[in-house]
């Protein structure tokens, strides 16, 4: 594994997410391919994290071991098209962060023999806070599994599932989930300026109580529930804006939210 090759076909977001956790972790660049139709963003790239680059995604299908498909869902079944005879020819290990693309869409398009590891990472990724699912298709062995995880292991937890399907829930909680997080944080350091604070300060203050609420959450033997609680002192403040809350069916919002991102994720497959 020490001296396998990964390549990044797309150098958007996530794979220079993964390539950067990658490298921090200690794998050398060199081991590290990325294409990408844009010269400019392959320079960026090459300048920050001295991996090779190629505009031809060929290139780097021909050398590597793990072929890391990170273009957006709908390109996917002609980015597939185009490597499919190499993916025949050399069976690297494929490895699919797109949401919604399945097992079953991966082998129509690159043949039914490749090996396919389906994951589901995040942004926080870029921060090395990244929590990611994954899963092995059928085939695919214990030195592959080994070698997908250490490439998202690099930037956050990994998870691995058992059936293919929870990677569309994975996708809806965890994938999409920064995004509710920073939907609140944003409704909340509005809030905090119509309360008079300058923005500057409203920033800081929410953004602070975030970090410290995950902290606490991740360190702490009580759940969120009992966390919650503590907070709350009777008739004190957080009741009466927890009540605002679920007087406004919060919890019903969050499940309906999160049932439409399972929804999306399973038609992105098509
Ligand atoms: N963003 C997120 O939070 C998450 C995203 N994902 C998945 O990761 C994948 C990538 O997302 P993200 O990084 O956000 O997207 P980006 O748009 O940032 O990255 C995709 C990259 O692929 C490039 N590209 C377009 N066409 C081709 C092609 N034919 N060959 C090679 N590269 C090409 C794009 O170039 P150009 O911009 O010029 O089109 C772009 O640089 C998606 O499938 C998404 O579902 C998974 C988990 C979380
Ligand atoms: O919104 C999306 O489709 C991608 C997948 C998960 C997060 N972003």
């Amino acid at each position: 594994m020490a001296q396998q090759l990964i390549g990044f076909i797309g150098a958007g977001n996530m794979a220079t997410s993964l390539a950067g956790g990658m490298i921090a972790k200690g794998i050398r660049p060199a081991r590290i391919w990325m294409s990408d139709p844009s010269r400019d963003r392959l320079d960026e790239v090459s300048q920050q994290h001295r991996v090779h680059v190629a505009t031809d995604n060929l290139e780097v299908a021909q050398r590597v071991d793990a072929l890391v498909l990170s273009v957006k869902p709908q390109m996917m079944a002609s980015v597939c098209a185009d490597l499919r005879s190499v993916v025949a020819e050399r069976r690297p290990l494929v490895i699919s962060i797109a949401a919604g693309v399945t097992v079953a869409n991966l082998r129509d398009w690159l043949g039914e023999e490749v090996p396919i590891v389906r994951c589901m990472p995040n942004t926080p990724a870029l921060v090395q806070a990244g929590a990611t699912g994954l899963y092995a298709a059928e085939g695919v062995d214990d030195s592959q599994k080994a070698l997908a995880a250490q490439v998202l292991g690099a930037v956050g937890l990994t998870f691995w599932f058992d059936n293919e399907q929870s990677l569309d829930a994975v996708t809806a909680v965890s994938g999409s989930g920064p995004a509710y997080f920073f939907l609140l944080m944003e409704a909340l350091i509005d809030a905090a300026k119509a309360q008079g604070l300058d923005a500057a300060t409203a920033r800081q203050l929410v953004l602070q109580t975030a970090w410290g609420a995950a902290q606490l959450a991740i360190t702490s033997e009580a759940g969120p529930d009992v966390l919650r609680q503590r907070v709350t002192s009777p008739g004190g403040t957080t009741a009466a804006a927890l009540e605002v809350f679920e007087e406004a069916g919060f919890r019903e919002h969050v499940q309906a939210a999160v049932a439409a991102a399972r929804e999306r994720s399973e038609e992105l497959a098509g």
